[in-house]
């Protein structure tokens, strides 16, 4: 029965995600049909409800993805940011429970950037309140002269996507632009035209304007405290469009108070939705509702993205945008995609024909690649091998907490090539020393995915549906004997291969049949004169 995969939106998505979800393109259908449940803006309860039979959450801020959520989720596999902070997902849990996590960076940068010069020019305007007194029939020029951008010193903290394009725009206003980021390269400040300050104490003691672009973690948290907005200059004002907690709120209304910072401007609280109310009345702060990604263009390249993302998740490829998978970016090219496939379909064989206690297991690959690349192919030999031999939801994301929590090793070799060779050598070695198995495999043509070699017997079958792997005397008889067994049982066979080590001596073969398998037809083989061994390899 086909399977159906629940997947729950609960914060408000561009229309072009559910239409790429609902009407998939050829490249990115998924086998599942999927059952989408949107309710925009949900309440906790209801996501704490529907949650349970949830295979992929898609959500904005306002949904906290923590624990309580996630033990609740008994069947969810991912979690889709449909934006940058992930600050509201328990991400070290969804790891240990194998759920892939992913956003979308960089979609709504130019938004969030132009929200934040929209707050600076209102704030140092007086624009929101000259509009309300204008529009309630005052007409007061002289209570709302403001300050002027160009010539003053914007100091960005995290020059990130947004905080680079905050730069950008700032030196558009002729201001001075100096950045404290201490995780990212002198050619960035360079090509974004920033003085780099070392320290956050010097970009403090210079700057007019603070803006902060930073995520929110532990690092950040409060890290504009009391004593941070006291080292910048007396008059000098706060701009905090990432997020909630960075400024700290109270610190911020005590200096506002004193007059010692002179005005804010908001975009993203610690308590949303019912922010420090003494904040957002004070009158020399002006605030939004976290609006920063609220743009139809925003939204449109997030939908779009957050879509894609997932319907690639379901597909069991590797992410764009992965959060919790840190050792692996892109999936870079379709060639490494179909190799990926490979790896974990020799593993999983591998992991179906042996009968020993395993303690390492080994990747031999024939290719040209890059660290990442390799990486990728680890990781779906690994995930092959334990989707098989663990009863837990196996992912590229828990694949390897896995394998270490079984006591297991993994080794990877790569064995450069002269030619483009895409060949694999998957081996699995017990704990005494004759115990080991080798499953070889290739792709033909670069796409083609064929078991090469078991052992010292060498084939050239597709690694595909449902293959009994024989072990028997090689003697007259034994093929027609498994045939008509086989028919009889109704068992179409699709390919068969045999392969034999020496005339008279052991004989292996490979029979690839449609459909699937019961076990018992497999037992019942295993009565045949001169058969040795038969395994039924199941799930390539
Ligand atoms: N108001 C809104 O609706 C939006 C808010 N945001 C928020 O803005 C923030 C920045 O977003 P992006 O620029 O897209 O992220 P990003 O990841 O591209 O940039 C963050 C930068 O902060 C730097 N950083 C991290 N820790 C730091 C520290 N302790 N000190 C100094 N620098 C540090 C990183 O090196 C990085 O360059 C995030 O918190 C994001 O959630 C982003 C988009 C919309
Ligand atoms: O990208 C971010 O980090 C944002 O804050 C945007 O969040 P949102 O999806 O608008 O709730």
């Amino acid at each position: 029965m086909e399977k159906t995969v629940k997947i729950l939106i609960t914060g408000k998505l561009h229309d072009i995600a559910l239409k790429l979800l609902n009407n998939q393109p050829s490249e990115l259908a998924v086998s599942e049909s999927l059952k989408i449940v949107y309710i925009p803006d949900a309440p906790r309860d209801i996501i704490l409800k529907e949650i349970e039979d949830t295979h992929v959450l898609i959500s904005r801020s306002e949904t906290d993805v923590d624990a309580e959520l996630l033990r609740k989720a008994k069947k969810l596999s991912v979690v889709a940011r449909a934006a940058v902070g992930y600050g509201n997902i328990d991400c070290d849990l969804a790891t240990e429970m194998g759920i892939l996590v992913v956003n979308t960076p960089g979609k709504n940068t130019n938004s969030a950037a132009e929200l934040t010069m929209g707050l600076l020019l209102a704030l140092v305007r007086k624009i929101p309140q000259a509009h309300m007194s204008t529009s309630a029939g005052g007409w007061n020029r002289h209570k709302f002269s403001g300050t002027e951008l160009g010539d003053k010193t914007i100091g960005i903290v995290g020059l990130g996507n947004v905080g680079h394009r905050v730069a950008k725009f700032a030196k558009g206003f002729d201001m001075r632009v100096i950045a404290y980021d201490p995780y990212i390269s002198e050619d960035v400040f360079r090509k974004n035209q920033a003085e780099r300050k070392n320290t956050l104490e010097e970009l403090l003691a210079e700057c007019d304007v603070l803006s902060v672009h930073v995520p929110l973690n532990k690092e950040t948290k409060g890290m504009i405290s009391l004593v941070e907005l006291k080292k910048m200059r007396k008059g000098g004002i706060i701009l905090n469009a990432a997020r909630g907690g960075i400024v700290a709120e109270r610190a911020l209304l005590e200096v506002l108070n004193e007059g010692y910072i002179v005005g804010a401007a908001i975009d993203t609280f610690d308590n949303e939705p019912k922010p420090l109310q003494e904040l957002i009345a004070h009158p020399n702060v002006i605030v939004t509702p976290h609006i920063g990604a609220s743009t139809a263009e925003a939204q449109y390249r997030i939908g779009e993205t957050i879509a894609i993302q997932v319907l690639k998740a379901l597909r069991g490829e590797i992410v764009d945008y992965p959060v919790n998978l840190p050792h692996v970016s892109l999936l870079g090219s379709n060639d490494l995609k179909v190799f990926s496939v490979l790896s974990e379909k020799v593993s999983r064989f591998g992991a179906q024909i042996f009968d020993f206690q395993p303690a390492i297991l080994k990747l031999t690959v024939k290719a040209n690649l890059n660290k990442e690349d390799l990486q990728v192919l680890k990781l779906s030999a690994i995930k092959g091998f334990l989707s098989h031999a663990s009863e837990e939801f196996v992912s590229y994301v828990n694949a390897e907490k896995i394998l270490q929590r079984k006591g297991l090793e993994f080794e990877i070799e790569m064995t450069p090539s002269s030619s483009a060779k895409n060949e694999l050598l998957f081996e699995v070695y017990g704990k005494g020393t004759s115990e080991k198995i080798s499953v070889g495999a290739v792709l033909y043509d670069g796409k083609f995915a064929r078991l090469s070699s078991i052992n010292d017997f060498l084939f050239e079958i597709e690694l595909d549906n449902d293959l009994i792997v024989m072990q028997n005397h090689d003697r007259p008889g034994v093929i027609g004997d498994v045939g008509s067994y086989l028919a009889k049982n109704n068992v179409n066979i699709a390919q068969f291969e045999l392969s034999r080590n020496r005339r008279g001596g052991m004989a292996m073969s490979l029979i690839r049949i449609d459909g699937d398998l019961e076990s018992e037809v497999v037992a019942g083989l295993r009565k045949l004169p001169n058969l040795i061994s038969a395994r039924l390899v199941s799930g390539l």
